[in-house]
């Protein structure tokens, strides 16, 4: 067989060893699973490419065994007998389609063309095929490989099925060093400076492949291959902003449903991290103002918490309040002292570990410069595999998103407001924030007493389920101010209308 040869016969020990870890990986699952049960996803990327010849290979060597032959089994009466999925997308690039069409062909692959989301398709599979395991070409440092294992059960929500990583520890290196051993036909982009393909939209050539082509004043790109930090692999997907609550009511992590409203409400939660805001010793007045700006945009709070700058106590409240809301923003804590632990309480929440970032210290070199005394990389730890660099001209270094995580650095409502305007921008181009229906608000003032206006209230209440209403007094014994808020304009009207029969004319004026 091609492939086990070309390994055998290569003395890169590396390669050798991560070859024989996933096909080990593969028969493994070859042994678990019929050959019906299993299917490989297929993308003509390089990642499943590396993985479709690590399946020959794999698949070959379980064939041998079961035959008890002595490994020459014709390679030319070797069919690839594993249904192989593929999502085609409009927004896939044209190499890829036409690569992953020739591939097909090439090795007699039985392809299923998928033209759903991933996760209707893999509902409709499951249920017209017995498949029980899936082959990914997923890679630690993916976005998408943050907490899996070699063998991971798909996730809560999606359809049931065993998701099998063989390539899970390999590395960007690793990757090239098996095409290019191989000698395997891949897709054509990557040598156009392309190290990771994504969609039309959100990739381009990675910058550091570029060469300046000053005769033709065209810009042109080395291979992909040639990137020798397999870190910034990723340098040429522009970032992406994933509206998580554009799914709603599923957050971005898919486990839960948002529960705050069952009218489908966005929701956000508010954490600031600081001993001193517990010990009395200052005020917090970010909360507040968050609380004006997400409501102004139409989202709901549904918690302000306040924590001690420990990693455990952060750590417990994002991993909280993240699968409850569509959004989180988390201040206070974040730099390099040592009380500044809200990063790392972060990547705990997620279970991931920090790592450098790359993109991020070099912000902070400009910033810092040479007035750093410490080791700066330090501050350029981000939560592994999670974290995106959300960037605007007028912020000096870029905030940080893990997941549904915003992490702000403001210290007081001024660079509140700075850093709110940049998101609000950002979200022009990207999504970053659904901007929501704004509320409609009415406030009612009364000067009637909480017994009077206590039963009638409830009742409101259960009439009208789609709307907040709440009351509140600014003294002891000074009128009953009451707010009916919704998105709504009829229904809040209707509210307020209702409320109004249920008294004698006159009892509740409107305020401004
Ligand atoms: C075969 C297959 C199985 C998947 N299973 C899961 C899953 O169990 N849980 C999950 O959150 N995402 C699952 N995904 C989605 C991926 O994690 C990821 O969102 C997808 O590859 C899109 O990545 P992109 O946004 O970078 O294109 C699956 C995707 C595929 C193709
Ligand atoms: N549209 C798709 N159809 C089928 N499988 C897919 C699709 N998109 C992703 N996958 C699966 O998810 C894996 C990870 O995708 P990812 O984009 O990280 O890798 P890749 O496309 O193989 O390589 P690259 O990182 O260069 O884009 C793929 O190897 C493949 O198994
Ligand atoms: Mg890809």
């Amino acid at each position: 067989m091609e492939i086990d040869k070309a390994i055998r016969e290569s003395d890169d020990r590396r390669l050798k060893t991560k070859y024989d870890n996933a096909i080990y990986v593969i028969r493994r699952a070859l042994a678990l699973y019929s050959i019906e049960e299993v299917a490989f996803s297929f993308n003509g990327g390089k990642d499943s490419t590396v993985l479709l010849h690590l399946l020959r290979a794999g698949y070959f060597l379980h064939q041998v065994e079961q035959t008890h032959s002595n490994g020459d089994l014709n390679d030319r009466e070797f069919i690839f007998p594993i249904r192989t999925i593929y999502f085609e997308s409009s927004s896939a690039f044209p190499e890829i389609n036409s690569f992953t069409y020739e591939t097909a062909s090439t090795y007699g692959l039985q392809l299923d063309i998928i033209r759903l989301d991933f996760k209707s398709g893999l509902e409709a599979l499951l249920k017209a095929k017995p498949i029980r395991a899936i082959f990914l070409g997923v890679r630690i440092g993916d976005p998408t490989a943050v907490g899996q294992e070699q063998f991971s059960p798909s996730s809560p929500g999606w359809p049931s099925f065993m998701r099998v990583n063989p390539i899970l520890d390999w590395s960007y290196r690793d990757v090239w060093a098996f095409l290019l051993t191989c000698k395997v036909p891949y897709c054509s982009l990557y040598d156009q400076g392309y190290t990771s393909i994504g969609s039309i939209h959100d990739t381009v050539p990675n910058a550091l492949l570029c060469i300046n082509d000053s005769d033709n004043n065209k810009e042109k790109f080395k291979p992909a291959y040639l990137l020798t930090d397999g870190r910034l692999e990723r340098a040429g997907r522009r970032k992406k902003y994933t509206p998580v609550s554009r799914r709603c009511p599923t957050v971005s992590n898919g486990l839960r449903n948002v529960d705050a409203h069952e009218n489908g409400m966005l929701t956000a939660s508010v954490i600031a991290v600081g001993d001193e805001i517990l010990f009395g010793s200052i005020e917090d007045q970010l909360g507040s103002s968050l609380c004006r700006k997400l409501s102004f945009i139409g989202w709901t709070v549904s918690q302000i918490a306040m924590v001690r700058n420990d990693i455990d106590s952060v750590a417990e409240e994002v991993e909280r309040r993240k699968s409850a809301n569509n959004l989180v923003f988390i201040y206070g804590g974040v730099g390099p002292l040592l009380s500044d632990v809200t990063v790392a309480g972060v990547a705990k929440a997620f279970g991931v570990r920090l790592a450098p970032d790359e993109e991020f210290e070099e912000y902070l070199r400009h910033l810092i410069g040479d007035k750093c005394t410490g080791d700066r990389n330090e501050m350029a730890q981000l939560p592994e595999g999670i974290s995106e660099l959300l960037h605007h001209e007028k912020l000096p270094v870029p905030l940080i998103k893990c997941q549904n995580v915003i992490i702000l650095t403001a210290t007081n409502v001024t660079e509140l407001d700075r850093q709110w305007d940049c998101l609000i921008e950002l979200t022009r181009s990207s999504d970053l924030i659904t901007l929501a229906e704004p509320f409609v608000s009415k406030k009612l003032r009364t000067t009637l007493s909480d017994v009077e206006t206590a039963q009638p209230l409830s009742k409101l209440c259960l009439e009208f389920p789609d709307l907040y209403i709440g009351c509140y007094r600014e003294s002891r014994y000074g009128p009953l101010v009451i707010t009916v808020k919704g998105k709504d304009q009829a229904r809040v009207e209707a509210a307020a209308e209702a409320l109004r029969d249920k008294f004698n004319p006159g009892a509740f004026y409107e305020m401004k």
